[in-house]
């Protein structure tokens, strides 16, 4: 059986969820197969954190359905030891050592995969006798994902999971990220504000914007569907069929506009050019922002 047609990792519908007054999620239709690793991108205050959260089972929805691997999160401590979670500020028990750390996960975790564990935690330059309150930002970063990954889990959640790291060592960490999701045969998904970290390691995007999703799918083809009109100004108002118009920018005597076909097309008389991630996750953020704009 393939990726393709196994249970997705997660699946929501109608996907709310309120703080008090506040929405940080409002309807989310979303399905992510498995087997990916899935880059979630959206700016400060998007509901990625909440989404996550939710996947993870800190969180109850206020309404909507949403299945993680088939069940609903945390269903059974069988179904906690499918998912490994790493949270935003990667925590960790200060007074507790690295080996410490690794003892702890093998007592509480019934797949723990010692071997593994104590591989990477050489492999990254970690002391085991290091007290994990003395670990800097990325050593902590890294003991957390040795942590998650050596519960041999199906899923693989990080919350931001290179925020504090310098980006020698974010580039490390995302690599060894990537190596390990393809070692346990996992899908994973991240959320980060750096679009070149999801671009270098992610085959999925989802751009959650405004308490919903806004566009969502395999990188590769989001790139082949999306590209750049430039035109004389006011040549690009009306548009063939099909061409969805995500964005559009006047400036001085040409028009711009980011597009979306899922058909390539040959029928429009401009320049077309390819767009880049940058654009796209862009181009969805400020088309999310005009209509908050607009609806206010
Ligand atoms: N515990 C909470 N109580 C009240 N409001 C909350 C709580 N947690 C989050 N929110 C609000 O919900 C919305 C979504 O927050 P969330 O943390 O999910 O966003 P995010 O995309 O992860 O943001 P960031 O990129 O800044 O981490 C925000 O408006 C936030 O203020």
């Amino acid at each position: 059986m393939s990726h393709e047609d196994s249970v997705p990792v997660l699946r929501a519908e109608g996907l709310t969820k309120r703080y008090g007054r506040r929405v940080a999620l409002n309807g989310v239709d979303l399905t992510i197969p498995a087997g990916r690793v899935v880059g979630l991108v959206g700016p400060n205050g998007a509901g990625k954190s909440t989404l996550l959260n939710l996947a993870c089972g800190l969180l109850e929805p206020t309404s909507g359905s949403l299945r993680v691997l088939g069940s609903r999160p945390a269903e059974s401590a069988a179904h906690l030891a499918r998912v490994g979670f790493v949270a935003q500020d990667t925590p960790v028990y200060p007074s507790f050592s690295v080996a410490d750390h690794l003892r702890l996960g093998a007592r509480l975790n019934p797949s723990w995969d010692q071997e593994l564990a104590e591989r990477r935690i050489a492999q990254v330059g970690l002391n085991p006798g290091q007290k994990a309150g003395r670990l800097s930002g990325g050593q902590r970063a890294q003991l957390a994902m040795t942590i998650a990954a050596a519960k041999r889990p199906e899923l693989l959640i990080f919350d931001e999971p290179a925020a504090a790291l310098d980006p020698l060592a974010r580039r490390g960490f995302l690599e060894n990220l990537v190596e390990f999701v393809a070692e346990l045969g996992a899908s994973a998904v991240l959320s980060s504000h750096l679009l070149s970290d999801i671009e270098r390691v992610c085959d999925h995007l989802i751009v959650l914007c405004a308490a919903q999703v806004q566009v969502a799918g395999k990188v590769q083809d989001l790139l082949a569907a999306h590209h750049r009109l430039v035109a004389p100004r006011g040549e690009l108002d009306r548009l063939p069929a099909g061409v969805e118009v995500v964005r559009m920018e006047n400036n001085g005597q040409y028009s711009r506009a980011l597009v979306r076909t899922d058909v390539p097309p040959p029928s429009i008389p401009y320049r077309v050019e390819p767009v880049t991630l940058e654009e796209l996750v862009l181009g969805y953020m400020s088309r999310a922002f005009a209509a908050g704009e607009g609806t206010r």
